[in-house]
């Protein structure tokens, strides 16, 4: 009397499935990140922070084929954030021409910054090592609270002496670690973006190697000495599943600490994170 057909075995786990199919799917918001590609300043080995410097040749074509890597990829997007820095600006630019999504729209806003260097910022990366000494740069590039000295209002890389600042209050000396960079990331993500994912869009967010990195910290739950090791690619697509709870679901291939999965030739990604690590020898 309990029996069932194997008709009705069939039809309770195939709904069952279904009813699975649609939790995973109601549960999982798809977030596309990527680094702007490499700008005139990596290419010269600068300290870049906020200065407002283009993509390099090699840089246009990195983030042309993030955004064919994505679209091969199927995924598409909603909404999309980006700094106010022309490096990510023009990277979002090539990832939605692309991915034909030029149409959505885009957000602009500081606080996706690249971390300010301060006194840093125009400063060749090795000289500043044969000066400081390795050691002390790292400290500077990578601990987590330990910002570069600061600029003062003299200063053109003060962001007082920049029209697309105004309004926003920075204090008279002035530089970010990756802890306070972390610090204006992380409620924007709170404040702006959160309500699109759970609203049910995917978003997609152009940004920086230290935005992302204060980013990720802070989805991936990444403490501070690990952060320290961890070097993100330019122009390589960075894609997290995350749950309801917007928690990261793991990726098959991510590399760790990360649990978003980078789109493309995973030797090839691996190479240019370690050439962002060798920047300062
Ligand atoms: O110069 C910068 O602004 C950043 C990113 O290019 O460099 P680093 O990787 O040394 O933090």
């Amino acid at each position: 009397m309990f029996a069932l057909s194997r008709a009705s075995v069939r039809s309770v786990s195939r709904s069952a499935l279904r009813s699975f199919a649609a939790v995973q799917t109601a549960d999982k918001h798809t977030l596309i990140l990527v680094r702007h590609g490499e700008s005139t300043w990596n290419l010269e080995n600068k300290f870049t922070g906020w200065y407002d410097c283009p993509l390099s040749d090699k840089g246009h074509e990195e983030v042309k084929e993030a955004g064919r890597l994505i679209k091969a990829e199927g995924l598409s997007a909603d909404i999309a954030f980006t700094s106010l820095l022309q490096r990510a600006i023009r990277t979002l630019w090539h990832v939605l021409e692309q991915t034909g999504l030029m149409w959505i729209p885009v957000h602009k806003a500081w606080e996706l910054n690249e971390r300010h260097y301060g006194a840093l910022q125009g400063l060749d990366k090795q000289e500043t090592v044969n000066k400081y000494g390795k050691d002390q740069v790292l400290v500077w590039r990578r601990s987590y609270d330990i910002p570069p000295p600061t600029v003062d209002k003299s200063s053109p890389h003060h962001p007082s002496n920049d029209p697309r600042y105004a309004g926003f209050d920075f204090p008279e000396e002035f530089t970010e670690s990756l802890a306070t960079t972390l610090d204006r990331v992380v409620p924007f993500w709170n404040k702006t973006v959160v309500p699109e994912i759970k609203s049910g869009k995917t978003v997609m967010i152009a940004a920086h190697g230290n935005s992302l990195r204060a980013l990720v910290k802070h989805l991936d739950g990444i403490d501070e000495a690990t952060i320290a090791e961890l070097n993100i690619p330019t122009g390589t697509p960075l894609i997290y599943e995350l749950d309801d709870n917007l928690k990261p679901i793991p990726q098959v291939g991510a590399i760790a600490p990360l649990q978003g999965r980078y789109l493309g030739d995973q030797d090839a990604i691996r190479a240019r994170i370690e050439g962002v690590k060798n920047q300062t020898k």
